[in-house]
């Protein structure tokens, strides 16, 4: 692969087959993602977006084409993916969600510790650490499972509308961190999102998706400068143009899937 690859997607189709009809979900996907990007992926309801992450997540296979996560590590697992819910695990206190990864690959205790404690910080949860999930608001939970993503130092980031279920204050100060987490890591992040604003303030690129059959039909550069605010991103005059690009884009395959 070439070296600063490190997603490639080629010719990447899935079909469903339901009650003899079939949908398909992703038609011929062709796409590479370098390393340490963040990107990513907005379209209408219904055009694939989950499917591919959960094809990468290795959750669902191709019925045609393929994909390849370069890897740099051997002990490294390929993705980690941080979904909206469903993303901690209730029985287990917010130290030991954000370690499982870590204690499953078997780590020297003190490693597992040091890292855990590290994610904890970043994420502002170290003073809860021996919490439970049930006792945390839906922001807690999401830190934890970002912190447990990026404590698992996969090659890859998966993340599926991680701050749909925020209300907007916590959105801003989830962002904002992950945003700062990834500046140290780098990790290359695909992101799924339905909001332009997200879009605009995390990625370097955005895809744009086409109603079913889901295609990745344009991609927007940002170029707002790093790091970034959403204060700064409102108002940055080429954003708001790339707003309103990718608004018709939507607005168009809603319209398009319709008539
Ligand atoms: N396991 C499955 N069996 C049958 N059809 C499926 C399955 N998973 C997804 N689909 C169909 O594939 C298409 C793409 O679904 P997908 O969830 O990837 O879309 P999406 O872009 O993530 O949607 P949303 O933005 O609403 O979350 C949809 O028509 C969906 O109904």
């Amino acid at each position: 692969m070439k070296d600063d690859v490190k997603i490639r997607i080629r010719n990447l189709t899935k079909v469903f087959y339901q009650k003899g009809e079939s949908i398909t979900a992703l038609d011929n996907v062709t796409l590479d993602i370098m390393d340490g990007e963040f990107v990513c992926l907005v379209g209408p309801s219904g055009c694939g977006k989950t499917t591919l992450l959960r094809i990468l997540a290795d959750l669902e296979q191709p019925s045609a084409g393929g994909y390849e996560i370069a890897r740099e590590k051997e002990d490294r697992p390929l993705q980690s993916m941080v979904f909206q819910e469903r993303g901690v695990i209730p029985w287990l206190t917010v130290r030991d969600n954000v370690a499982f990864g870590l204690e499953m690959r078997k780590f020297p205790k003190k490693t597992v510790k040091e890292r855990t404690d590290y994610y904890l910080e970043k994420t502002g949860l170290l003073a809860f650490a021996d919490r439970f999930p049930k006792e945390l608001s839906g922001g807690m939970k999401q830190r934890v499972g970002i912190a447990r993503a990026f404590a698992n130092d996969p090659e890859i980031l998966l993340m599926d509308e991680p701050f749909a279920a925020l209300d907007e204050q916590n959105k801003f100060i989830l962002q904002e961190e992950l945003l700062q987490i990834w500046a140290e890591t780098r990790k290359t992040v695909l992101f799924i999102t339905h909001s332009i604003d997200e879009a605009l303030l995390l990625s370097d690129r955005i895809l744009l998706m086409s109603a079913q059959p889901g295609r990745i039909s344009e991609e927007i550069r940002v170029a707002a400068p790093r790091p970034r605010t959403m204060e700064a991103i409102r108002a940055d005059p080429g954003v708001a143009e790339q707003f309103v690009r990718v608004l018709k884009h939507l607005q168009d395959e809603v319209q398009r899937s319709r008539g």
